[in-house]
């Protein structure tokens, strides 16, 4: 496992290459407060990249960036291809059944027919094939969350943005939503970023995390320890993660790996100062 100091990783300009997203000197300011100051990042085909950092840093201002949702100068952000986000709520019109949440994103899809059939296979790729003519308000807190999946892969992205899509949900269904997006990750080879508070699920997801601080990235690790080895326990992700909580300023409580739930539920919350 290499771990990168660097704000500027060596083999960024590798990265930069063959990216779908390259941000350089991203400055992001309201008023006179200035939220995000010099940001770079690479995110190449296929990664799968992870953003912590405490309340109010810049993560969803980043990611906003990102997905175009705020304007941006094109030297500053650069994003190849189509990008997607989930939000933290699934933000699903409850008058509209499951299907039409995702059909109405399909609205380039001039075809009626064409549209129902994408709308199903979305929803059958994350497994909510019998669920379309659910309401919204009838769906589980993880359900509704699979259908803002489903919403976000219409446009078959290079780049899915997730703004922190597991906060809200149980610690057991937000082990499924990991293993699912996992799933959709390796089937699409599409780059993943994810914005989390949860350092644990970090460790678990992503190859690379960025830990920002202040509107800047103020460090980054790189995992090559394969997924199904990340336990707690194993020193490098132990090491890792004392490193990650140092830089967040928070006090580390050991996981106890006997519990699957402990990975899932213990969180480096911005709001207090030590765990
Ligand atoms: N449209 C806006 N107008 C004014 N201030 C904003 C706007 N959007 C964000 N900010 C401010 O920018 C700062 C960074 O916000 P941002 O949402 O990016 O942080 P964050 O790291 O994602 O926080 P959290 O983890 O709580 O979601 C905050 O102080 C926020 O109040």
């Amino acid at each position: 496992m290499a771990h990168l100091t660097d704000p500027h990783p060596a083999n960024g300009a590798d990265r930069a290459a063959g990216h779908v997203a390259r941000v350089r000197g991203h400055h992001r300011s309201f008023g006179d407060v200035h939220v995000l100051r010099a940001i770079d990042l690479d995110i190449a085909p296929g990664e799968f990249v992870a953003l912590l950092g405490r309340s109010g840093c810049g993560k969803s201002t980043l990611l906003r960036s990102l997905a175009a949702l705020d304007p941006s100068p094109d030297e500053e952000v650069d994003v190849r291809g189509r990008s997607a986000v989930a939000f933290q709520e699934p933000r699903l019109l409850p008058w509209r059944s499951v299907h039409d949440n995702v059909a109405l994103a399909l609205l380039n899809t001039p075809e009626r027919k064409q549209r129902a059939r994408l709308a199903r296979e979305r929803l059958e790729e994350v497994g909510l094939g019998e669920k379309l003519d659910a309401w919204p308000l009838q769906l589980s807190g993880g359900q509704a969350q699979r259908v803002s999946l489903a919403r976000a892969l219409v446009p078959d992205p290079s780049l899915l943005l997730l703004d922190e899509p597991f906060s809200a949900l149980d610690a057991l269904t937000r082990i499924e939503m990991h293993q699912l997006v996992i799933e959709l990750w390796r089937r699409r080879q599409m780059a993943v970023l994810l914005v989390t508070h949860d350092v644990d699920e970090a460790l678990l997801l992503a190859d690379r995390l960025h830990v920002m601080d202040g509107g800047r990235m103020a460090r980054t690790w790189e995992i090559e320890l394969p997924r199904s080895e990340r336990n707690p326990a194993h020193p490098d992700i132990a090491g890792v993660r004392a490193e990650i909580l140092e830089v967040l300023g928070v006090r580390p409580t050991p996981p106890n790996p006997n519990r699957a739930t402990d990975r899932a539920t213990e969180r480096a919350t911005d709001s207090r100062g030590a765990a």
